[in-house]
């Protein structure tokens, strides 16, 4: 076992690689390769070879093995055959791998080829793969048809040259625009990784400080992306707590909440330094589903989570996945339903269920699981006020009456507040502030931070304060407001 010194500089990678990317890459060029064969007019009987430019195009970007450039040729083969304009298109099925396994060889030992500025492979392989390829299929067709040797070598072979010639021209003009897109989608960024997991099952990790949850210099960026989504962040979140995290959009409170539950970096991949613990188990040394036991996840599309017919059906689905025996799964519906208070519900189909409903029923699928850590992203975004209300209620007496811990991020605090007992801001990934709830809105106030989500009776309250017509500038209600005004100016 190896202990490690400074948690910060431990690394997870997880990268899928780009091993399928050929796959996506000829797919397209080949479906832009049988359009143009389909509508391109033909100049005195001749008409570049689309099928053999695009494919030579998605060869020249993906660099695919000599199995996989076969694999092309023979996709590229049946399009030919099931479009060609010829008597006998037979002969494609020959001709075309020859052609891809022309062209990968080209990748493979001429990839260094330049010319002034550009690779000169696109217009090299353009022409040599349609050569080669022409003249596996004219030679086909000269045996099956029985043609004279004088049409075969003044007529057939000089029209494969002239085509191996259009298609010399048309490859680099298709090769360096799709070059372009490709890139600009970061498709062929990844085309050479392998997948890489790392392994922390030889570490000895633990956290920094007590906490159900725990981040010890956490810094994470997705796979592809060059900037941090989150940087450096500390955080204890203890049994009982009710934290809301907030900040401005794209300040990377989705991917703090999935690093809680593991979805980060296990499902989205990406490399992640310093250390995610719960309940004192680093999360690299578990997995997504054995964290669902402790921590319960409500993603902000909630909907995406429901997946079958009725109430009963989607509690109960939810727990034959985890392996739960039938004579359990029937008192834990009735039990987590009537916790939602959704007892009446359990044969409802869910399309008969109201937004608010659909929610509760997440919730009740989570609590199945028995999480002692619930953690709900943007849960209220498709609520109305009352909804909202009935919401935040509801999560109060999850975690007054059941000690639920409670994390929530939210951008809009007004309803969540008179709930929470701590309250976080991230701004570019980092903590700025981490205290009570006054303590981190004044923080926001003053240094200017996600200043939209405070709620407006506070924000007055501070520019009161601000300019000496208050003392106490710190009031999370109208009804406070009312009291210390009352108060300030009887006295
Ligand atoms: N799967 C992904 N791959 C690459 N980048 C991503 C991915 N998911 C999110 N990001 C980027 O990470 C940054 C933080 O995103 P995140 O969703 O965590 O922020 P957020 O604070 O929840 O934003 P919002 O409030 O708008 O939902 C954004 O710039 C986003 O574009």
């Amino acid at each position: 076992m190896k202990r490690i010194e400074d948690i910060g500089k431990l690394e997870f990678h997880h990268r899928q690689g780009g091993r399928f990317r050929w796959i996506t890459v000829t797919t397209l060029l080949l479906a832009v390769g049988t359009i143009l064969h389909l509508v391109s007019p033909s100049v005195g009987g001749v008409t570049p070879n689309w099928a053999i430019a695009t494919y030579c195009v998605a060869i020249c970007l993906t660099k695919p093995s000599y199995k996989q450039g076969l694999g092309i040729g023979l996709v590229a083969a049946l399009i030919n055959v099931l479009t060609s304009k010829s008597g006998f298109p037979y002969g494609n099925l020959l001709s075309e791998p020859v052609g891809a396994l022309t062209c990968t060889f080209l990748v493979h030992h001429l990839g260094h080829l330049q010319g002034k500025k550009h690779s000169l492979l696109p217009a090299l392989s353009g022409f040599l793969a349609t050569f080669m390829s022409g003249f596996v299929f004219v030679t086909i067709l000269k045996a099956v048809m029985n043609l004279p040797w004088v049409v075969y070598v003044t007529g057939m072979i000089p029209l494969v040259i002239v085509i191996g010639l259009l298609n010399a021209v048309v490859t680099p003009a298709l090769f360096f625009p799709a070059l372009r897109l490709f890139r600009s989608r970061g498709m062929l960024e990844d085309v050479d990784e392998t997948a890489v997991i790392s392994d922390h099952s030889e570490y000895v990790l633990q956290p920094s400080r007590d906490g159900v949850l725990v981040l010890d210099h956490v810094s994470y960026r997705y796979n592809r992306q060059r900037t941090p989504v989150l940087c450096d962040v500390n955080l204890a979140v203890h049994k009982g707590d009710f934290l809301v995290i907030t900040g401005g959009a794209g300040s990377g409170k989705s991917t703090l909440c999935k690093a809680l539950t593991g979805a980060v970096p296990h499902y989205c991949g990406g490399v992640m330094k310093g250390m995610v613990f719960v309940n004192g188990v680093a999360t690299t040394q578990s997995s997504i589903s054995a964290l669902a036991g402790t921590v319960g996840y409500m993603l902000d599309d909630y909907d995406s989570q429901l997946v079958a017919m009725t109430v009963e059906e989607e509690i109960a689905f939810t727990l034959e996945n985890y392996g739960v025996a039938p004579e359990k799964i029937e008192k834990t519906i009735d039990e987590v339903l009537a916790t939602v208070q959704m007892t009446g519900y359990r044969k409802r189909t869910l399309t008969n269920l109201s937004g608010g409903q659909r929610q509760r029923l997440v919730i009740a699928d989570v609590l199945a699981m028995k999480p002692e850590i619930l953690v709900f992203d943007e849960p209220t975004s498709a609520l109305d006020p009352e909804g909202t209300k009935q919401f935040y209620e509801l999560l109060h007496t999850l975690n007054r009456e059941h000690g639920h811990t409670i994390v929530i991020v939210e951008q809009n605090l007004e309803a969540v507040l008179p709930y929470a007992d701590r309250l976080v801001v991230l701004d570019k990934g980092r903590v700025c502030c981490d205290g009570s709830v006054e303590t981190t809105l004044a923080y926001m106030y003053e240094h200017h931070i996600h200043e939209a989500a405070i709620p407006s009776v506070f924000a007055c309250a501070m520019e009161l304060a601000a300019h000496g017509i208050i003392t106490d500038g710190k009031w999370l209600s109208a009804e406070t407001a009312e009291q210390a005004l009352r108060q300030q100016f009887s006295s």
